[in-house]
């Protein structure tokens, strides 16, 4: 029915003041104001509309995407909305395209690389989209191996120019998004020749496009890649190649904060680490973090929304059906990922944090936590991105049949998601990033130089490597020490088997090799550990309004113990809890699950949603979810007719069997 709210009921349970728990989703008042305002303007705004977009063509898509982008650019001007303002406008839009890579990669590339007149001409340029750029790294042969690109920008002392120049096919830019068919301009990554050295890879301004009619500079190839994964989706993005034929560029279009080419073609590096000039992918994958859980936040509030409406079985007596909620198979798939988008909501901030702390050391020209920045993004990009992609399949499951239609917003969610999995550093090989920096700091135990950070557990070793879990009964696992304790434990223990491992090969780099599945294990296994310890610094710090700490406890627990059950075998097998334990730990999850599920609905309205962001018909607000399925599926073309077009051409024939024979 129009107008009731059927999760009332659901509403009218919850044992804590939504309101405020908004607020903790959103990180204070002033966040919440702004994605609220933001994400109910582009609600309304019927460019934004998006309903309409798994039945367009790709190029409707990519023409609606820029009708949408050049809208939403016009509104952030006319409306003078903040730099906040204008990414949640991007966000609520809900549709990747160009914007994303300028702002995102093209835009701090040039902050993070560029001098201050570089970054004087061509910010004041593209801040005002006179210029429009992208991000281009990644080759054809050549993506998670940075050191291996193969472009070169060989400089010429005669003209004072760099030759940008594609040597090979595999050499060719492959994948930048809004390269394809959108970008005036690219920050390009290619090797640095000067006077027959190689100096490696460094990033270059390269205009690929006439500012007057759009047509590619002489000297450059470039395209669209072709369709990706799913309908609709990630194709209003136009991912491309790009191919230099000894294209010529003015040397001071090198990105020179990091290292320079002077007029003679002298290269002088700077005494800060190379690894700066990776420091856009830095910056990006710590803003992943968060629209993990963003991510994953709409599918968890799809699945419980619909779940509490979906009814099967147990009314043999004439009572009512019993919501598929109530099941604890239900809760026990569901409830994990509703703590995991909140878990995965701290550590986001906490990564912000550490983010903003590491780009001010930086300036200020102190590299010490530069590692840990790296290790944490690196891991944390990985982990999430993981977690929340299997987590939206589950979610699609969870909604049973009705899960697998486009209406229930989950298949477009998962194919549009699902890549960060890859982008910005795939994730395996960014967690060997992170075993990398656990093996380093295992080696350096005991040298007096004690770990900081989020490895500062490793410092208190011989403890963690004697203890025994002194959980003795269910409840102790609601002790804060007891649970971050077994995890410390099972981290440090998985990181120093490796690097007992690692000892025992003559070659280093070939054990690691030998040794890298394992090695990914303790990575992850650290990684956790940090999202559960923030999550625990959460609950434990200052949290306002009416139960919600209460709310936040539960789903703590329920985070970490559910990951040990998950991964019990590496608990176990590194005796950081015995069976027992975790059989207790398994009873502490069914009590939470109790717990948290009169509030499930609540929770999942406190991430503040709009129906037009949710974009599901299960998920709807007012979980009217029956009468609008069937209306979305008489809105499907097939219905135009009650005859299908090709009935006369092939169904009539078969039935009359009345067509002309085959021949072979
Ligand atoms: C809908 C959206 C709405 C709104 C949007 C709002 C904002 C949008 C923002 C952004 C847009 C977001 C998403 C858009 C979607 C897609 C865009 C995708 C873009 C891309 O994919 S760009 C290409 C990304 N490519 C990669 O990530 C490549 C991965 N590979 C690497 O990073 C390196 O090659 C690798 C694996 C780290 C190895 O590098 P290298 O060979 O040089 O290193 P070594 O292993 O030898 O290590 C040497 C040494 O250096 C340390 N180190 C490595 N990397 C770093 C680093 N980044 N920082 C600091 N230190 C680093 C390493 O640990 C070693 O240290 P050691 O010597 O051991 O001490
Ligand atoms: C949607 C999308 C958008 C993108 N946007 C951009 C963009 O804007 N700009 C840009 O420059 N790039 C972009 N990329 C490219 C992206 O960054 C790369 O695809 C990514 O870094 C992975 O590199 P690859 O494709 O070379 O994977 P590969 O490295 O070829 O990975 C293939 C397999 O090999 C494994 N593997 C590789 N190396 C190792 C190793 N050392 N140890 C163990 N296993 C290994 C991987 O785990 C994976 O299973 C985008 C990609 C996608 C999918």
């Amino acid at each position: 029915m129009e107008g009731v709210d059927h999760l009332a009921d659901e509403r009218n349970k919850a044992e804590f003041n939504v309101d405020d728990m908004k607020i903790i989703w959103a990180g204070s008042r002033h966040a919440f104001d702004v994605s609220n305002r933001i994400s109910r303007f582009v609600a309304t705004d019927p460019v934004f509309e998006k309903s309409n977009r798994a039945l367009m063509t790709r190029k409707e898509l990519f023409k609606n995407t820029l009708k949408k982008s050049v809208y939403a650019w016009k509104i952030i001007k006319e409306l003078r909305l903040s730099d906040e303002e204008g990414i949640k406008l991007r966000i609520f839009m809900d549709q990747p395209g160009f914007l994303d890579l300028h702002w995102g990669m093209f835009v701090p590339a040039i902050k993070g690389q560029g001098t201050e007149e570089q970054q004087q001409k061509w910010l004041s340029l593209a801040n005002k989209m006179q210029i429009i750029g992208c991000y281009a790294q990644t080759e054809l042969g050549h993506g998670s191996n940075v050191q291996g690109l193969e472009t070169t920008a060989t400089f010429d002392p005669k003209t004072d120019q760099f030759i940008m120049h594609s040597p090979t096919q595999t050499s060719s830019k492959w994948w930048p998004g809004g390269l394809g068919k959108v970008s005036t301009h690219a920050v390009v990554y290619a090797r640095l020749i000067t006077n027959g050295k190689d100096h490696g890879v460094h990033g270059f301004i390269v205009q690929l496009r006439s500012l007057d009619d759009h047509s590619p500079l002489p000297g450059i190839t470039i395209g669209d890649i072709g369709m990706k994964f799913g309908n609709g989706a990630y194709n209003s993005m136009d991912n491309g190649f790009l191919m230099f034929n000894q294209f010529r560029i003015p040397r001071d279009q090198m990105l020179m904060r990091l290292s320079k080419v002077t007029r003679e073609g002298k290269y002088i590096a700077s005494d800060v680490p190379r690894q700066l000039v990776y420091g856009t992918m830095v910056s990006v994958r710590q803003t992943i973090v968060s629209k993990a859980s963003d991510a994953l936040a709409r599918a968890v509030c799809i699945a419980t929304r619909y779940s509490a409406v979906r009814r099967q079985f147990g009314s043999e007596n004439g009572g009512i059906e019993t919501q598929v909620i109530d099941y604890k198979t239900q809760q026990n798939r569901l409830f994990p990922l509703l703590a995991s988008a909140y878990a995965f909501r701290f550590v986001g901030e906490w990564l912000k944090w550490l983010y903003t702390d590491v780009t001010q050391r930086l300036e200020a020209s102190d590299f010490v936590t530069l590692p840990e920045a790296h290790a944490c993004t690196a891991g944390l990009k990985s982990m999430t991105t993981s977690a929340t992609s299997d987590g939206i399949e589950e979610c699609r499951k969870l909604c049973g049949g009705h899960g697998y239609l486009w209406c229930s917003g989950l298949p477009e969610l998962f194919a549009v998601y699902v890549p960060a999995c890859t982008y910005e550093g795939d994730n395996v090989v960014l967690q060997l990033q992170v075993a990398r920096f656990l093996m380093k700091t295992v080696s350096q135990l005991g040298s007096g130089k004690a770990p900081a950070g989020t490895t500062a557990y490793m410092g208190r070793a011989q403890h963690l490597l004697q203890c025994r879990s002194g959980v003795q009964k269910a409840e102790d696992w609601l002790n804060p020490s007891m649970v971050l304790e077994a995890f410390e434990s099972r981290a440090l223990r998985m990181a120093i088997t490796c690097a007992k491992n690692l000892s025992k090969f003559e070659n280093q780099e070939q054990g690691f090799s030998e040794l890298l599945a394992d090695l990914v294990e303790a990575a992850i296994a650290h990684c956790q550990l940090i999202v559960v310890s923030k999550f625990i610094a959460k609950i434990e710090g200052e949290i306002e309004g009416k139960g919600v700490k209460k709310q936040l406890k539960n789903l703590c627990y329920i985070y970490a113990l559910h990951l040990l059950h998950k991964h019990l075998g590496d608990f176990l097998s590194t005796n950081s809890v015995t069976p027992e334990q975790a059989s207790l730990a398994s009873h502490q999850l069914r009590s939470l699950y109790s717990q948290v599920r009169p509030n499930a609905v609540a929770l999942v309205d406190a991430f503040d949603y709009t129906d037009h962001y949710l974009g599901s018909v299960l998920g709807r607000y007012d979980g009217n979810v029956y009468p609008k399925l069937f209306e979305e599926a008489l809105k499907d073309p097939l219905n135009d007719s009650v005859v299908p077009d090709g009935y006369h051409e092939y169904i009539r024939p078969l039935i009359k069997q009345n067509f002309p024979s085959a021949k072979l």
